[in-house]
């Protein structure tokens, strides 16, 4: 086994409400590689987003560490691990609809701080980018607006890639898609993690998603097993 790239150790996360405390994620122990995509599965309520939230660095655990590459993610920054390292992508993409496919991915670059690249150059990657996740050359300059569900779909992964990160998350990234324009989703996931070297980890209801996964976290009322 190589060194993880995401350690997960004894992650448990409790929202309080009133003076009840309900813990929601026990105890959560896993390894992630770089290269592999994981799906992320379980009912309704049993702690995906939780979990997502915590690896990504959205929020901290209530007890139990994040590493990313051995070190604690509280300890590098969640904002540094988040802008750097680790991209996630919305079920609601977050998409600048009024900009083209081009624009949203120079744009992120810009806020996010990829240093040291001119405008031109980030122009250049966010085309490399679009390419490689088989968003069609015209249509890279439309509005997002205009483009289908799938595309913008494609375009929202671009856009976490820009900056580089070893970590893509996807929430339920192929929720609202037809079976086909899903395929074509779970192909990019299944190419960024064997041919790019990612970790791409997948929060999902689809069988399809967790067939073509290269391991299934299951979740059950916050506990997480592995099959
Ligand atoms: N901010 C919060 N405060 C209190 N309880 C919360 C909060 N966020 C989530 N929960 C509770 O934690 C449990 C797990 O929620 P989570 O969103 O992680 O589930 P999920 O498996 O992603 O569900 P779904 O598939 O419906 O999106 C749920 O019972 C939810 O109500």
């Amino acid at each position: 086994m190589t060194a993880p790239i995401l350690q997960l150790t004894g992650v448990s996360r409790a929202y309080e409400s009133g003076n009840r405390r309900r813990t929601v994620l026990k105890n959560a122990d896993f390894a992630f590689e770089s290269g592999r995509m994981y799906a992320v599965v379980g009912p309704s309520g049993s702690g995906k987003s939780t979990l997502l939230s915590l690896a990504s660095g959205l929020d901290s655990p209530t007890t139990g560490t994040v590493r990313f590459r051995g070190r604690d993610i509280a300890e590098l920054g969640l904002g540094r691990y988040r802008n750097r390292h680790a991209a996630t992508v919305f079920q609601s993409l977050n998409l600048l609809t009024y900009m083209t496919a081009v624009q949203n991915i120079t744009s992120a670059m810009e806020i996010t701080g990829v240093r040291g690249m001119r405008g031109s150059r980030r122009k250049q990657r966010a085309v490399e980018l679009l390419d490689l996740l088989g968003v069609e050359r015209e249509d890279q300059n439309r509005r997002t607006l205009q483009l289908s569900g799938g595309q913008q779909q494609r375009v929202a992964i671009a856009r976490a890639l820009a900056c580089e990160v070893d970590i893509l998350f996807a929430d339920e990234p192929t929720g609202a898609l037809d079976h086909e324009t899903a395929a074509g989703i779970i192909e990019v996931f299944r190419k960024l993690a064997h041919d790019e070297g990612k970790c791409v980890i997948v929060v999902t209801h689809s069988r399809e998603v967790a067939e073509a996964s290269d391991q299934v976290l299951q979740l059950k009322r916050g506990k997480l097993t592995v099959t």
